[in-house]
């Protein structure tokens, strides 16, 4: 029984499906997986603000953001939990919501160092793989790393420019210094930011959002229930 259908208002899709979609800042993995996830019924994991709400809490903290043994003390002692809704996920550490302070600049700035730190990709990576299947995981090293199994897999990119004029819509900076710090976190984050050989890529640079949408829902194989 074909249960994915390539015409995404009517797509039923049950099991324990894995869908990732990574790629680099600010290429649209967010918007594409809820989008996708959506179309699909399922939720979708943002990975990103994990490693963004690890950050806040360390900068909150005063804890320096290289120090792992610290960091992961700090985050033992203030759980987080990432609500992964297919509209939007959400990041609560106990009953205060981090989401809208994720965004910001000064995370953007020091997110990449946090992320660079082995404790702390195990401590997200255990968080992650004990969500329950099916969902639309998005992020740098979902395909590659932690959902090496997933049923299909997806890579973004778009030049710096697009990003950081895209991103420019969601900042207070002006393009060129986006750009810039888009251009410094890929370059940091290349560790874990390399293509899964088995992912299709897709540049958004040249597509709306639904045409990106579209492409990966048209490219998802049929399953059998
Ligand atoms: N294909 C697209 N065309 C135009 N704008 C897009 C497209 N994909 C994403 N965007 C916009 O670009 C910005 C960054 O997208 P986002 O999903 O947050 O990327 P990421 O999760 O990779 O950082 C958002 O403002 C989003 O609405
Ligand atoms: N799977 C992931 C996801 C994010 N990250 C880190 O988390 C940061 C923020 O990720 P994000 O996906 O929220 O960032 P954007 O691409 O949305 O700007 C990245 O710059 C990486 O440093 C990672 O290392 N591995």
């Amino acid at each position: 029984m074909r249960t994915a259908a390539s015409s995404w208002g009517h797509i039923f899709y049950t099991g324990r499906v894995i869908v990732t979609i990574d790629g680099v800042a600010a290429s649209g993995k967010s918007s594409v997986a809820s989008g996708v996830a959506r179309a699909l019924g399922v939720p979708y994991v943002s990975s990103g603000l994990l490693y963004r709400a690890a950050t806040l809490l360390a900068l909150e903290a005063g804890v320096p953001l290289d120090e792992a043994p610290a960091l992961l003390t700090h985050l033992h002692a203030h759980p987080l939990r990432l609500e992964a809704l297919s509209a939007g996920n959400r990041v609560w550490c106990g009953k205060r919501e981090l989401t809208d302070d994720l965004h910001s600049s000064r995370v953007d700035g020091g997110v990449s160092r946090v992320a660079a730190l082995p404790e702390v990709r195990a401590w997200v990576d255990a968080q992650l793989r004990a969500l329950p299947a099916p969902f639309v995981a998005e992020g740098r090293d979902m395909g590659t790393h932690v959902f090496p199994q997933a049923d299909a897999k997806f890579y973004l990119t778009a030049s710096p420019r697009v990003r950081a004029e895209r991103r420019a819509r969601e900042r207070p900076e002006d393009v060129p210094a986006i750009e810039a710090a888009l251009i410094e976190r890929d370059h940091r984050d290349r560790a874990q930011s390399a293509p899964a050989p088995d992912a299709r890529l897709i540049d958004t640079g040249t597509l709306p959002l639904d045409g990106v949408i579209g492409a990966v829902l048209a490219a998802l194989p049929a399953r059998r229930a």
